[in-house]
């Protein structure tokens, strides 16, 4: 299912893009306005991270957490999420699809996190680990075809598990235009999606969805055609977004 819109609980109906209309965002915001892709990754991990201590509750911050990343932007966020949460005392374990392909700012990410002294855990010992959360940062918005590889086993590893899942962007595996999987993908108990909610996350798979704000200026998605209702984050830094039923 694809939706064309989404609305907030106030009532704001939020346009969905498609990953084209989203690469050109980035790519105006990197290239030419600003946030660079450390600032908005800041802003994305930052988020995910405080939506994490949320979920837990009182749990929060003895229960373990365990971020599974890939190696582009997607696991770039979410290693930026596993910095924060262990900056705040979180009990958290990261595990890498392909660590040696990490590289430019998902690489920095990781050296970062290292500096914490928190725990980073390799695909073999998956099953060793405890947790009571999971955060998906695998793949996002360039999902190419049916996932293979690491990036399967940990989709598969996910989607084997009991505990709740929060999906960065869009749960791995999804195609974020169309919606649909193309092979193994993570069943989300939450989505927390960067910047502006994408046509493919009418989906099941995706499960609560909530809009992240990444400090990207108006004139950036001005420029690509897209206008976002000026008070849409003025709630808070993240928003919950329904599928519009029209
Ligand atoms: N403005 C934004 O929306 C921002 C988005 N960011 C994140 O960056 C993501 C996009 O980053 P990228 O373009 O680097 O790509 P992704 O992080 O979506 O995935 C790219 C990686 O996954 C691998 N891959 C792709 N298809 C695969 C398959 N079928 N099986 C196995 N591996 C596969 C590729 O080899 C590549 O290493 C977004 O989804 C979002 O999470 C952040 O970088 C911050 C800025
Ligand atoms: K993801």
């Amino acid at each position: 299912m694809t939706a064309s819109s989404f609305r907030t609980d106030a009532g704001l109906v939020v346009p969905a893009i498609t990953t084209t209309q989203m690469r050109e965002v980035d790519r105006i915001a990197i290239d030419e306005l600003g946030p660079n892709l450390y600032q908005m990754m800041e802003n994305a991990g930052g988020n995910l991270a405080s939506l994490c201590v949320e979920l837990l509750g009182d749990r929060w911050p003895s229960a373990p957490i365990v971020v599974l990343a890939g190696t582009g932007g997607n696991g770039g966020g979410g290693i930026c999420a596993a910095r924060h949460l262990a900056n705040r005392g979180g009990n958290v374990t990261l595990v890498i699809s392909n660590p040696s392909h990490l590289k430019g700012v998902p690489a920095d990410q990781l050296a970062l996190y290292r500096a914490t002294g928190a725990r980073v855990a390799t695909v073999a010992d998956l099953d060793t680990v405890d947790a009571d959360l999971l955060v998906d940062a695998v793949l996002g918005y360039s999902l190419d075809g049916a996932p293979h590889g690491a990036a399967a086993e940990l989709i598969r590893w996910m989607s084997r598990h009991p505990a709740p899942v929060v999906s960065l962007d869009i749960p791995s595996g999804v195609d974020s235009t169309t919606g649909v999987a193309p092979g193994a993908h993570v069943s989300a108990t939450h989505t927390v999606t960067l910047a502006a909610p994408k046509t493919g996350l009418d989906a099941e798979a995706v499960g609560t969805l909530w809009l992240a704000d990444i400090g990207i200026p108006r004139e950036v998605y001005r420029r690509v055609g897209i206008e976002l209702p000026p008070a849409l984050f003025a709630p808070g830094y993240r928003v919950q977004l329904r599928a519009s039923k029209t």
